[in-house]
């Protein structure tokens, strides 16, 4: 076997049928296709352990919604509420996300069904830990949404819909996101001509009472209490 080749890269020359199989000797089970032959690793510190360690349930409250409904703001105030009663919380903003660990996606219904399978696998992670993840996403569709609340355990999915009006959240536009889309300069923008399906069986929703939407203190008072009464905040 031979190495050469053309500017970064780098060839194999391979004379024979018995060097060949030597070769694939060498480097069984190549990473092509998907892993075969993986198994469970157990550790004997478990959830249980940690979340006796932490006094609280590891869960994951789920925003969906609108943007400009006021997702990022909720999951910041809920951050800060839990962390001045003690509680450990990590927020996973949808936004945030697509600068890293979801940078290669946009927002076909494809993309935006991996970018919340993505989300919804390392928010898992992150409820096995012990901690409240708090994931704000728009994640438009019903289905992904659901497969998200199926990794998790019975009840341990708190799923936050906020049904904050289309013109309300148009109206604040911090972005300035929904103008560039009215204008047709951005394609595909949920509300306007991308879809979003309402939650049929959330935990909560935050709506405006009489036209007036919640403060984010109440909002977030709202979540503290269901967690408070479910049990979360206590292991
Ligand atoms: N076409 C289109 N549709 C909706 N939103 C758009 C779009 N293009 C960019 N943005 C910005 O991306 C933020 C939404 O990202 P998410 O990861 O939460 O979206 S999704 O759950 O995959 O639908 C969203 O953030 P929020 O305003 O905080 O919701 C927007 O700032
Ligand atoms: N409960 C609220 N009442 C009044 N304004 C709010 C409320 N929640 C959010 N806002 C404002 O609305 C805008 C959008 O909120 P944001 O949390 O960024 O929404 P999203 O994350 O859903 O896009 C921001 O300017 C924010 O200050």
């Amino acid at each position: 076997m031979s190495g050469g080749g053309g500017k970064g890269s780098i060839r194999f020359k391979i004379p024979n049928k018995l060097l060949y199989a030597q070769v694939i000797e060498c480097f069984p089970m190549s990473s092509l296709g998907k892993a075969t032959n993986i198994f469970w690793q157990e550790c004997s510190v478990g959830k249980l352990d940690r979340q006796k360690l932490l006094n609280q349930k590891g869960c994951v409250v789920w925003i969906t919604g609108l943007s400009g409904s006021g997702k990022s703001t909720l999951a910041c105030t809920l951050g800060r509420d839990l962390h001045g009663r003690g509680k450990l919380s990590y927020i996973l903003d949808g936004d945030n996300l697509r600068h890293g660990l979801n940078k290669d996606l946009g927002f076909k219904a494809e993309d935006r069904a991996e970018n919340i399978r993505r989300v919804g696998e390392v928010a898992k992670l992150f409820a096995d830990s012990g901690l409240i993840c708090i994931a704000s996403l728009i994640s438009p569709y019903r289905r992904d949404r659901d497969s998200c609340r199926a990794l998790l355990p019975e009840s341990s999915f708190i799923e936050v819909f906020m049904n904050i009006p289309l013109e309300i959240c148009e109206a604040r536009d911090p972005k300035g996101l929904y103008k560039l889309a009215r204008q047709g300069n951005i394609k595909g923008f949920t509300g306007i001509d991308d879809p979003y399906e309402t939650p049929l069986n959330c935990e909560i929703e935050i709506k405006p009472e009489d036209g007036v939407c919640p403060p984010p203190a109440a909002m977030s008072s709202q979540v503290v209490t269901f967690l408070e009464e479910r049990g979360f905040l206590h292991a």
